[in-house]
Formats: C-alpha cells, sequence, structure tokens
C-alpha cells in the first residue's frame, strides 16, 4: 500500500469570478494519511464548504492540485462518498431500503450488505423503521450507513450533526469514531464545534480567516487534555481579527 497521503492538497486557491473576483481560498495545503480520521475547523465563511466542493470534484481549483491516492479530482466520483449535513432519506423507505438503495448485485445479497452496515452504525433493529419514525441522530447514523454502501476511498462529511443537540451530537460522533476504527476509511469531517473537533479528530486542521489556508494541523493524540484550549486559541485568534476586517470595512 502507498505510504503517500490519501488525500493531497497541494497549494490550492479558488477565486470565484462574479462581479468582482473573490478569493475563497489561497495556497491551502493539507494531506490527509491513509486510514485517519481528521476533522477541520475554521471561522465562518473561511471556505470549508468551498474546499469540499473542490475536495468532491463538484468545482475547479484556480490553481494548485488535489489528489485522492495519487490520481487528481477531475469531477465528482461515487469513490469519495460524500454525506452533507441534513442528508436526504427517502422518505418513503425504510432505513434498510435507504441502504440498500445505494448498493448494486441481488435483492437478497443487497439486503443482507444493507443489514451488516446498519449494524456497523449500531442501527440493528431499525432496518424497518421509517425516516420519520427515527430521531435525528438515527436518521444521520443511516445517512452514514448510506455513504458506507458506496465503500468510499475517502469519507468526507461537512457538518453533518450541525442541526443535532449537544448530547445527540456528542453519541452519533462517538458513533463515528466506532465506525471509523471499525472500518479503517479515511475521513474528513469539517466542523465549527471545536469541542467536537477534538472529540472525533486524532488530528485537527484548523483553517484561518478568509481567504482561507491551514494555520496548523494539531495532533490530538500527543497533546492530550490541552489540544482543545490550544485549538480553541488558535480559532479565537482567527476570528477576532476577521470580526476587525469586517466592521473596518
Ligand atoms: N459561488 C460563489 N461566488 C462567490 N463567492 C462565494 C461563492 N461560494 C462561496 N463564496 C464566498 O466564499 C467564502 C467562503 O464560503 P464557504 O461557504 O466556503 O465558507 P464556510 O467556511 O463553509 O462558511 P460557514 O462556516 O459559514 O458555512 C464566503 O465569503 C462566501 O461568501
Amino acid at each position: 500500500m502507498s505510504q503517500g497521503p490519501h488525500l493531497s492538497i497541494r497549494d490550492v486557491t479558488k477565486t470565484f469570478h462574479g462581479d468582482e473576483p473573490f478569493t475563497a481560498l489561497s495556497g491551502l495545503s493539507l494531506d490527509v494519511r491513509p486510514g485517519e480520521l481528521l476533522t477541520l475547523v475554521g471561522p465562518s465563511g473561511c471556505g470549508k464548504s468551498t474546499l469540499f466542493a473542490l475536495i468532491a470534484g463538484l468545482t475547479e481549483p484556480t490553481r494548485g492540485e488535489i489528489r485522492i491516492g495519487g490520481a487528481p479530482v477531475a469531477g465528482p466520483a461515487l469513490d469519495r462518498g460524500v454525506v452533507v449535513q441534513q442528508y436526504t432519506l427517502f422518505p418513503w423507505r425504510t432505513a434498510l431500503g435507504n441502504v440498500a438503495f445505494g448498493l448494486e448485485g441481488r435483492p437478497g445479497a443487497r439486503r443482507e450488505r444493507a443489514r451488516e452496515l446498519l449494524s456497523i452504525v449500531g442501527m440493528s433493529g431499525y432496518e424497518e423503521c421509517y425516516p420519520h419514525e427515527l430521531s435525528g441522530g438515527r436518521r444521520e447514523l443511516v445517512a452514514l450507513a448510506r455513504s458506507l454502501a458506496f465503500e468510499p476511498g475517502v469519507l468526507l462529511l461537512d457538518e453533518p450533526f450541525a442541526g443535532l443537540d449537544r448530547g445527540t451530537r456528542e453519541w452519533v460522533g462517538d458513533e463515528l469514531v466506532r465506525v471509523w476504527e471499525r472500518t479503517g476509511r479515511t475521513v474528513l469531517l469539517v466542523t465549527h464545534d471545536v469541542e467536537e473537533a477534538v472529540r472525533v479528530g486524532r488530528r485537527v486542521a484548523v483553517m484561518t480567516s478568509g481567504p482561507g489556508r491551514i494555520r496548523e494541523v494539531v495532533d490530538v493524540c500527543s497533546r492530550t487534555g490541552s489540544a482543545r484550549r490550544h485549538v480553541g486559541r488558535l480559532l479565537r485568534e482567527e476570528i477576532a481579527p476577521a470580526r476587525g476586517r469586517k466592521v473596518a470595512a
């Protein structure tokens, strides 16, 4: 297996050309290692969603390059498996039906695999429930199982738990860590919540205020205890000048 990064973002700049050009990301570089769970935090408007759209291949960088497994990203592909906030499940399909939808093969085998995936996300026993019968947290777990059905090389999660209350968020975040441990997937999770970034991520990439770059990648494991304080301080430093600029503008 290649020892290089699974997801490599090299010196990426993204400028939107509207009435006036606007640079959302400027010279951003980040490596996500194979099988790593990395979280990304940054001030509001620093370009997190823009970066995700680039990784997902929905839009192209103005400059720089993104590679997954060594191959340049050149358009959307299922191997990246994207789950976004308020990921929509089909309301007319059961949890099992929603997960089986992403699978190929004979109906019996698909249902069996869907059952397995629901079990991986801790949702055994809820196979026949419809989305409206499930709590928000459980719906996110079904969505997670569905995205795993595509066997994504890299799983991209853009604030998937933002709509959940604090307690549910912690529980679903812990479930995500468990799923990550069991599947060995490379996972990149965007959040604006420092607590969640440090709790879920093994490394936390902190972005600067816009135009976004990576300010620092914090190794949570080697900083036990102090990682939350450190990430919180970096983020506060980024938010303060960003506010200052808006006031001055
Ligand atoms: N298509 C576009 N055209 C012009 N500007 C855009 C476009 N998309 C995003 N932007 C701008 O780029 C900047 C970054 O936006 P983005 O949504 O990526 O930030 P974010 O970090 O995800 O924000 P938040 O945390 O508030 O969701 C913002 O100032 C936004 O207004």
